[in-house]
């Protein structure tokens, strides 16, 4: 039987993962990131009915890291056509790690998808080509679909890891090397830095992401974000890769598109009804919040939601 949704189901679910919190490591590849408290739990629903649900930690915003890529996917979306984008980046799951070199030698130059780094950073390169400031953009983007006009980056978080960009300074130089990648590396760097250093709370990621679970309109935005098939596809595309090497496990048990962050924050949609967002910065081995993903999955076993 379905529960229904309401904050106290919240508080429970949260409940049910707490125990896990000790279990994971807090990323610390990025010095700034490992000064956050480990012991955070958050979660936060909008349905795209406009109600708002939360539990624990859901208004203490963290860096939103990786989560970021479904944002410049969007915003790349909606400037580029279609054959631009894919032909410069796959649509595929890679099984690897999400800053892996490896695959990218051997497929000259082409990422696998949007959600690893390498992929992410051709789509930076891309707004970089096409957007007149992007970092100012993407502020202006999810200033909007958030209705928060105080979102900020957190300079710290983007220069720490700027510090120390020679793995992911090595996936956009090895892209040039294969001619896919156009612009200054530096320059791109930077910009892809500064959308992963986002901060955000679990409540302003989940009215920013509403859009996916609305085909692509939100009450936030004048017009629709995407088209209806566009956010089926950036669905279609979490579903596959947002997880890195542990989509499929993530498919298995959750059973909803999700992106997550090293920050410790899962995005996630059931289409039709609502997002999900959840935060815990301890993260399992392949760089996925440990105590977030057992929330999703068992919020997802309360609700009985399920895309498959
Ligand atoms: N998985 C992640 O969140 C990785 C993002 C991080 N900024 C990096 O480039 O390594």
């Amino acid at each position: 039987m379905a529960q229904h949704l309401d904050n106290q189901l919240l508080a429970q679910i949260l409940e049910t993962a707490r125990p896990l919190i000790g279990k994971g490591k807090v990323a610390s590849y990025i010095p700034a990131l490992a000064e956050v408290s480990g012991n955070k739990l958050g979660i936060a629903i909008t349905t795209v009915k406009g109600e708002r649900f939360q539990a624990g930690d859901a208004s203490e915003r963290f860096s939103i890291q990786s989560i970021s890529k479904v944002l410049s996917l969007v915003l790349a979306m909606t400037r580029y056509d279609e054959d631009e984008i894919w032909s410069r980046v796959g649509k595929d799951p890679s099984g690897q790690p999400f800053n892996s070199l490896v695959q990218l030698e051997l497929e000259q130059g082409k990422p696998r998808n949007p959600f690893i780094n390498a992929g992410a950073l051709v789509v930076c390169d891309m707004l970089q080509t096409r957007l007149s400031s992007p970092r100012q953009r993407m502020l202006e983007v999810v200033r909007l679909l958030s209705g928060v006009p105080s979102l900020t980056y957190d300079e710290r978080v983007a220069r720490s890891e700027f510090e120390h960009s020679a793995r992911n300074a090595a996936i956009a130089w090895l892209m040039k090397s294969f001619g896919n990648f156009h612009n200054d590396v530096t320059t791109v760097l930077h910009n892809y830095f500064h959308y992963c250093a986002l901060k955000m709370s679990c409540v302003e990621l989940a009215d920013t992401f509403m859009f996916l679970a609305c085909q692509g309109c939100t009450p936030a935005w004048p017009y629709p974000v995407l088209t209806p098939q566009q956010t089926r596809q950036v669905n279609a595309l979490m579903a596959t890769s947002g997880m890195y090497q542990s989509s499929g496990e993530f498919a298995w048990r959750v059973g909803i598109p999700g992106k997550s962050g090293v920050g410790g924050g899962i995005i996630a949609v059931v289409p039709h009804e609502m997002s999900i967002a959840v935060w815990s910065p301890e993260l399992d081995d392949f760089g996925n919040s440990l105590a977030g993903a057992a929330v999703l999955e068992n919020l997802i076993a309360a609700l009985g939601r399920s895309v498959y």
